[in-house]
């Protein structure tokens, strides 16, 4: 099928499919890549409490002068942050200089102490849950949508039991050498967005150089970047996050082809032999989060 330009929320609201990705994006040139990719046609930012570049990318905004009602911005409550929902909220805001967020995210269901170093164990991620849900019933001004981030199968689970809202998105890894099937299958059924972070496969990633993925690349005359990123884009329920802060990347990485079935088989195929994540749960302590390839 041809690939999207948005995907619509279990809110009623559309996620534009291709958002730009700021982790590792430094204070100095992020601001100038956020600027670049709103005035180059991306409507959609993704960024962190965790990734200490709020205020940047907010400043990125600023200057771009999209009209707020325009944009989709999504920032994630940091671990260290699961005791004091309402407030990190309102940090995020001010840092990021807007009145709302479009989307936000748990961006790990594992607390960790004050300066992420060490998992703590005397606080539920689900209460967590529960802080966001009440936020968002509060304050519909503040949060337009709420999600997970890093969340299995069996985290999922847990989480719908008790939930009163489902989560809009659940953002997590997915490139051709983690194509984490059950999770995508099961969000599909539940009506959860999927967002794919690391599409690229993250620095230095040998996706790039990947010989299925240079074949498809030459076929469509386009660089190996695009191709990763229509993998996506072509999929039905996935959004999907490029990073890049250098302005001819920016701008390549929006053209999306489309791609046979049949390509879209070979390329996940490339798991089966090449698997690899560029986040492993395992850095915060609490073990591997339920994920098939850690537990
Ligand atoms: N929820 C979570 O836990 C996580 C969320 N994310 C989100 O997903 C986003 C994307 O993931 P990320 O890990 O950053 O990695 P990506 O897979 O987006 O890869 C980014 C890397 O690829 C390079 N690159 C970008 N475009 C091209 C291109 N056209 N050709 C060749 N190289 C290119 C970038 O370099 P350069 O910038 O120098 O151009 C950078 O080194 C993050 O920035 C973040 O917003 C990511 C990880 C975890
Ligand atoms: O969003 C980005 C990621 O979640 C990142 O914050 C973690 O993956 C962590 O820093 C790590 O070291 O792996």
């Amino acid at each position: 099928m041809p690939a999207s330009t948005s995907v619509k929320l279990n809110t009623g609201a559309e996620m534009p499919t291709i958002g730009l990705g700021t982790w590792k994006s430094a204070p100095g040139a992020v601001e100038l890549a956020v600027e670049h990719a709103l005035t180059h046609g991306y409507t959609h930012i993704d960024t962190a409490a965790a990734y200490a570049n709020e205020a940047e990318v907010g400043k990125g905004i600023a200057d771009s002068k999209i009209p707020r009602e325009k944009l989709f911005l999504t920032t994630k409550l940091n671990n260290n942050n699961h005791k004091d929902v309402p407030a990190a909220l309102d940090a995020s805001l001010k840092a990021l200089n807007t009145p709302y967020l479009d989307l936000w995210l748990m961006h790990w269901p594992a607390p960790m102490n004050e300066d992420t170093t060490e998992p703590i164990h005397d606080h539920d991620w689900l209460d967590t849950w529960k802080s966001m849900e009440a936020v968002y019933a509060a304050h519909p001004e503040k949060v337009k949508a709420i999600g997970v981030s890093n969340f299995s199968v069996p985290y999922l689970e847990r989480l719908l039991a008790v939930a009163t809202v489902v989560p809009a998105v659940n953002q997590i890894e997915l490139h051709p050498s983690c194509t984490q099937p059950e999770v995508v299958e099961f969000c599909t059924k539940k009506g959860i967005v999927l967002t794919a972070y690391s599409p690229l496969g993250s620095d230095n990633s040998p996706l790039l150089k990947n010989e299925v993925v240079n074949g498809l690349a030459t076929k469509y005359g386009v660089q190996p970047a695009n191709v990763l990123v229509s993998l996506q884009a072509n999929k039905k329920n996935v959004t999907v996050l490029p990073k890049s802060v250098t302005n001819s990347r920016i701008e390549s990485n929006l053209k999306v082809i489309d791609l046979t079935d049949a390509e879209i088989a070979e390329l996940q195929k490339i798991d089966e032999t090449a698997h690899f994540r560029a986040c492993k749960p395992t850095w915060t302590g609490h073990g591997g989060l339920g994920f098939p390839d850690f537990d």
